[in-house]
């Protein structure tokens, strides 16, 4: 891992190295969201975060359905089966996740049935089931889904940066998904995307970069709806 890089970012010169920096300023604003920093500095208003809370349980509820297409799609599509271990050990995370989700909830007397999803949220899902068709290739998906992982894992690995001012009750959160061995996971999901998008025809690599783009923007959206009414 070359110093510097932060999340699993396209090390190895691929296609999503070139992405991030062709679009760098969508990229800073999903991982460097003013809602993060302010966990960052200590100055997060607990209703958002609240909200946040309560409408990223309904997300990853969406998502596990998603991250078990896109290991069908590798069952199917795949030339090397260890893509098949590190999605599966995706899916076990969820697993522990939706429990994280719970505890913490009850943590901030954040209701979890009867929550409903809003707009921004909606959106997000909306795209993440059409990610899940059968007529959505592999390499499409899979950078969606690596995506979907670094959004988050720059986001909060900057929250437990020495300089943070993290009110100590939000670090379980930051670091679920901030730690070193998420970041890992995410540079693997990132040179699986690469070694299938290199074998890919150009259409379909246009199609992953739209994908990319796309899921930048959800992510913008989804950490604007923590300030409410939207
Ligand atoms: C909106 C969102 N994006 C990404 C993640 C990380 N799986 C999440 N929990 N929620």
């Amino acid at each position: 891992m070359e110093g510097g890089d932060k999340v699993g970012k396209g090390e190895d010169g691929g296609p999503i190295a070139t992405w991030l920096n062709k679009h760098r300023q969508l990229y800073l604003e999903s991982t460097r969201h003013p809602f993060i920093l302010s966990i960052k500095h200590g100055s997060v208003d607990i209703s958002s975060f609240k909200r946040w809370l309560g409408q990223d349980y309904i997300f990853v509820r969406e998502f596990i359905p998603f991250v078990a297409s896109v290991l069908l799609k590798a069952w199917k599509e795949t030339d090397d089966a260890s893509d098949i271990d590190i999605i599966l050990g995706g899916i076990a995370s969820l697993n522990d996740e939706i429990s994280w989700f719970k505890k913490e909830a009850s943590k901030w007397d954040v209701p979890l049935s009867g929550n409903a999803p809003q707009k921004p949220n909606r959106d997000y899902c909306r795209f993440l089931e059409s990610l899940m068709g059968s007529d959505i290739e592999y390499s499409v998906a899979i950078t969606a889904f690596w995506a979907i992982e670094a959004v988050y894992q720059e986001s909060f690995s900057l929250c437990l940066e020495d300089d943070s001012r993290t009110p100590e009750e939000l670090m379980g959160t930051c670091q679920r998904w901030g730690n070193e061995d998420f970041r890992q996971y995410c540079c693997s999901l990132c040179r699986i995307a690469n070694r299938s998008l290199a074998k890919a025809t150009e259409d379909v690599v246009m199609k992953a970069e739209e994908a990319f783009v796309h899921v930048l923007e959800k992510e913008v959206g989804f950490w604007n709806m923590s300030y409410g009414d939207s």
